[in-house]
């Protein structure tokens, strides 16, 4: 097992990192408070694991709210069904909720904990490869509107993280290589060492190997928890953690939500930030080149959709939450492991980068 913390004073959490651990419980339920749980699930996971973790809550007092699976629920409207839920049966604010899904459930679930009563703990029990290296961790929560990503939301960080790797046994393919977009990321933006092992070892990682597998999320984990640690709410460093998202979100808005995967999206988008970069002229082409085969090893898209055109890009990015008096706010690379936010690149470098990755006119 692999333990961390995530180092933000009274508000600090462990992750736990292993297989197997839903089933023990002595490691992790003492990070509910009191007798009232509820778990969020959706009607994808309930099957597979809901059963075993309620086995492991003993005298707790459970409910559950299962959400019909998919980003396209990810709205306000979903959310309601946990409120509902909640008051239904009572919980108070000593209640504790538990995700025990992806990064949608994880959202959902962590925002409802955020405002339910104004505010109650939550632990989170990530189940696919992105929940358990990214969303997971560093308390944003969220939903997303027809106009945008993630547009409503709040920070409220969880109680405990429990990455139990044997719940991706049953991931699929596709999800399991959107989970590698974020692990590649950190590679990116803060970590060269760490990129430098991913290529030596995609090819293990891809077939799922345990060593490997529990490794790649230890040091996503570690270099997210260090950057949030550093800004919990985002007023400077941490918007590097969002690298290839302005255009990544921008796909998923465009093409609705839950077509593009998120990883997939952001996979698509890092390749359009190191293209601007390169042409910034402060990427090497070297660079340029390995990212985007490490992507592509890991069963990624490395182009974005090509019925978006350029105008719907721009439009779109230009919703991005890092906008600052009307600019854009892109995070660039400016060598291997170095991330930088920059409003720097003018608008038609960006649309000549769009249109030489194939987007129209
Ligand atoms: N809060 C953050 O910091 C943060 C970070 C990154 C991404 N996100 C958000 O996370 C979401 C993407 O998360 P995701 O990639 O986990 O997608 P997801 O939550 O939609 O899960 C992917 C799919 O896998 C299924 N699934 C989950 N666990 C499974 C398992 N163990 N076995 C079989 N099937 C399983 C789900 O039901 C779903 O169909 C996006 O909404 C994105 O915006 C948030
Ligand atoms: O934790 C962060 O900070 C991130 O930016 C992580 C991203 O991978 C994640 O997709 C996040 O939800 C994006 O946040 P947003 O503020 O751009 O909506
Ligand atoms: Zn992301």
């Amino acid at each position: 097992m692999k333990n961390l913390e995530l180092d933000l004073g009274e508000r600090s959490y462990p992750i736990f990192i292993a297989r197997d651990l839903i089933g023990e419980p002595d490691l992790w339920t003492k990070y509910i408070a009191g007798k009232q749980v509820c778990i969020v699930t959706n009607d994808t996971i309930a099957p597979l694991y809901l059963e075993k973790l309620k086995a492991q809550l003993g005298d707790k007092s459970v409910c559950e709210v299962i959400l019909p699976d998919g980003e396209a629920y990810k709205t306000l409207t979903t959310l309601e069904q946990i409120f509902d839920t909640l008051l239904a049966k009572n919980h108070n604010r000593g209640t504790t909720l538990i995700a025990l899904g992806g990064g949608v459930v994880g959202d959902m679930c962590g925002f409802a904990a955020a405002c339910y009563q104004r505010g109650v703990q939550f632990i989170q029990i990530p189940s696919t490869l992105l929940s358990m290296v990214d969303s997971s961790v560093g308390g944003k929560t969220g939903v997303n509107h027809p106009m945008g990503k993630n547009m409503i939301g709040a920070f409220h960080q969880p109680n405990c993280v429990l990455a139990d790797l044997s719940l991706l046994d049953t991931l699929p393919e596709r999800e399991y290589s959107a989970g590698m977009a974020e692990v590649i990321k950190y590679g990116l933006i803060c970590d060269a060492p760490f990129f430098e092992w991913l290529e030596s070892n995609i090819a293990g990682l891809m077939s799922r190997n345990t060593d490997l597998l529990e490794e790649a999320v230890y040091r996503s984990c570690v270099n997210k928890a260090e950057v949030v640690a550093e800004d919990e709410r985002e007023g400077g460093r941490r918007a590097i953690l969002n690298l290839g998202h302005t255009f990544g979100h921008a796909i998923e808005t465009a093409e609705g939500y839950g077509n593009w995967l998120h990883g997939e999206a952001v996979s698509a988008g890092m390749v359009l930030a190191m293209a601007l970069s390169l042409e910034l002229g402060w990427l090497g082409a070297d660079i340029y080149e390995r990212g985007k085969k490490l992507l592509e090893l890991a069963g990624l898209p490395i182009s974005p959709p090509e019925n978006m055109d350029v105008d719907q890009f721009l439009q779109l990015m230009g919703r991005d939450k890092k906008v600052l008096d009307g600019r854009l706010r892109l995070v660039l690379l400016k060598g291997l492991g170095e991330a930088v936010v920059s409003s720097e690149a003018p608008e038609a470098t960006i649309a000549k980068v769009l249109r030489a990755a194939g987007v129209r006119a």
